[in-house]
């Protein structure tokens, strides 16, 4: 699956799933642009992305300022003539807070946390999906990930956590609704429970943080490398029918079985909603799970029913 030539952005790709994304779209061939506001560690990032193949270029752009982020647009115009294939919005600035406030209600936290959680991760996807797509309407061509979570389904973590992801999954499908007849898509990404280094150091290395249900931390330990929403994206882009899913949401654990992708270090990918893994959540039952075959799962609108508030 060749990405040759073409032209990519993802956000908050200094580590984590960013980073994971942006070795993936080089892997595959394409030019990443790849956004932070920490010099050293974003051209570190860059030089591994570049080792991949392809072609890692650093941008110092604070999601959080909108001139930085025109300014990411105008460079992309001048260096790239005018060319963008790829907009990951994934940066996130929550992941400390959400941890240091688990288990606290909305109104005894401080109502900072809001903009923690959605300064970068919401409203900096919206301006850089407006300059992305001034780029990809021009050339009639696109695709614009949000990466967004489970957490936009039903309660999470916290109150601001999971009205930011709800909204990442509403501005993915809002903005497939206008974009459509351009030929750009836009689709929002739901990642399992994934191990980055901020996972890692604040769960599976350390007791659970206070708050948190202690179940986390194995889901956490047994879960989805960074790499491997970058090999769904790539195999995504790959897809001549990639138009139809305009405006869905996407889990990796389906991506996965569509495509046939196993994680970069061979493991087959967790299906969060099939039987066999829900039973291992549930106690007296867990033993069950063993004898459930992996196919079974969730069909999809009973996911949209757990939704339901009419
Ligand atoms: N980690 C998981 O298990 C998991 C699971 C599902 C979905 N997600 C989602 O994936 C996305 C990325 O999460 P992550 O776990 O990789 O987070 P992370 O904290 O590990 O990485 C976030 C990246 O964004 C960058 N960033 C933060 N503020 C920025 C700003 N103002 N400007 C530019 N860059 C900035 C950080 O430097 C970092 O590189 C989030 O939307 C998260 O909710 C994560």
């Amino acid at each position: 699956m060749s990405l040759s030539g073409w032209v990519c952005v993802v956000t908050g790709a200094s580590r984590g799933i960013g980073r994971g994304i942006a070795l993936q779209l080089s892997e595959a061939g394409a030019t990443v642009y790849i956004t932070g506001r920490q010099e050293k560690t974003l051209k570190q990032t860059a030089a591994e992305v570049t080792e991949r193949g392809g072609k890692g270029v650093p941008v110092i752009c604070d999601s959080t300022k909108a001139e930085d982020i025109k300014a990411l647009f105008e460079r992309i115009k001048q260096e790239q003539d005018g060319r963008l294939d790829i907009l990951v919005n994934n940066a996130y600035a929550g992941v400390q807070d959400i941890f240091d406030n688990m288990g606290k209600k909305f109104w005894e936290t401080d109502p900072s946390i809001w903009d923690s959680i959605n300064n970068t991760g919401l409203r900096g996807h919206y301006f850089f999906s407006v300059y992305g797509s001034r780029l990809m309407v021009a050339q009639g061509h696109g695709f614009i990930v949000t990466v967004s979570s489970m957490g936009g389904l039903h309660y999470l973590f916290n109150v601001a956590y999971g009205v930011g992801k709800a909204a990442c999954d509403r501005l993915a499908a809002d903005m497939a609704v206008e974009l459509k007849s351009r030929g750009v898509t836009s689709i929002s990404l739901w990642p399992g429970p994934v191990q980055t280094e901020l996972v890692s150091q604040l769960i599976i290395q350390k007791d659970a943080p206070q708050g948190l249900n202690p179940k986390y931390k194995d889901v956490f330990a047994n879960g989805e490398t960074t790499e491997l929403s970058g090999k769904c994206i790539v195999s995504l882009a790959n897809d001549k029918n990639l138009m139809s899913l305009t405006g869905k949401v996407l889990m990796t654990c389906d991506l996965a079985r569509r495509y046939g992708i196993k994680d970069v270090d061979g493991r087959d990918v967790t299906d969060f909603t099939s039987l066999k893994f829900l039973l291992t959540q549930v106690p007296y039952l867990s033993w069950l799970s063993a004898v459930i075959p992996s196919f079974l799962r969730l069909p999809r609108f009973v996911l949209t029913l757990a939704n339901g508030r009419f």
